[in-house]
């Protein structure tokens, strides 16, 4: 079974484009706050740092990563779901899914949404009504670590200009590899 692990700097459009997938959400753990319309224990697992810290010590992550000052989090519970074979998707930095393509093979696909340029980038953020603290703390990080570079690393590349379209090809790629198993 397949999991496709999304990747792509903040506001790039991975949760517009993934949740539009007819398939389960991989929901991680992690120190962030909930966003406005993110229900916690669906989008993601609400958890305090030292909570986080307390679980990873007794090994409940399969994964786990450092973004922008947060933890963040894959139980290994669902990691198991996915080898019994149930499909997910889920969204995870380039630390991540090398961690899972090492441990799960061709089981994982990367696909990296693009934004079509930085300042669409920070208008989508505004307009999804980030802080300006949070916008400028996630852009600092994206230069700072290239991130846009990671493309290079992952098996399919979507730009996200048109949300339509790019939800067609998410769905073309789902299907081809669900079909190529
Ligand atoms: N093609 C698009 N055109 C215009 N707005 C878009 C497009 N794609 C996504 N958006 C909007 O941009 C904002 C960021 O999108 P989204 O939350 O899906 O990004 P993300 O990559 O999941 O971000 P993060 O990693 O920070 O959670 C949202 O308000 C979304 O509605
Ligand atoms: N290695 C992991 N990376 C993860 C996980 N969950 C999310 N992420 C990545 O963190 C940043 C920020 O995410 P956000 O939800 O706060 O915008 C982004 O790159 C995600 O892909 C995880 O469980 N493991």
């Amino acid at each position: 079974m397949k999991l496709f692990c999304f990747m792509g700097v903040s506001g790039s459009g991975k949760s517009s484009i993934q949740h539009s997938l007819p398939l389960r959400f991989m929901t991680n753990y992690t120190t962030r706050s909930l966003r406005e319309g993110e229900i916690d224990g669906y989008h993601i697992n609400q958890i305090s740092r030292e909570g986080f810290i307390k679980l990873n010590r007794e090994g409940f992550f399969y994964e786990t990563s450092e973004y922008a000052g947060n933890l963040y989090g894959t139980p290994n519970h669902v990691i198991d779901e996915l080898i019994k074979g149930t499909p997910f998707h889920c969204t995870k930095d380039i630390n991540g899914v090398k961690a899972l393509k090492e441990g799960l093979d061709n089981k994982v696909v990367s696909i990296f949404i693009k934004p079509p340029s930085t300042n669409i980038l920070a208008m989508r953020m505004i307009k999804r009504g980030d802080k300006p603290k949070d916008i400028e703390k996630r852009i600092k990080y994206i230069q700072e670590t290239n991130e846009l570079d990671n493309e290079k690393y992952v098996d399919y590349v979507i730009v996200n200009a048109d949300l339509k379209q790019a939800q067609i090809e998410a769905h073309q790629i789902v299907i081809k590899e669900l079909l190529n198993k």
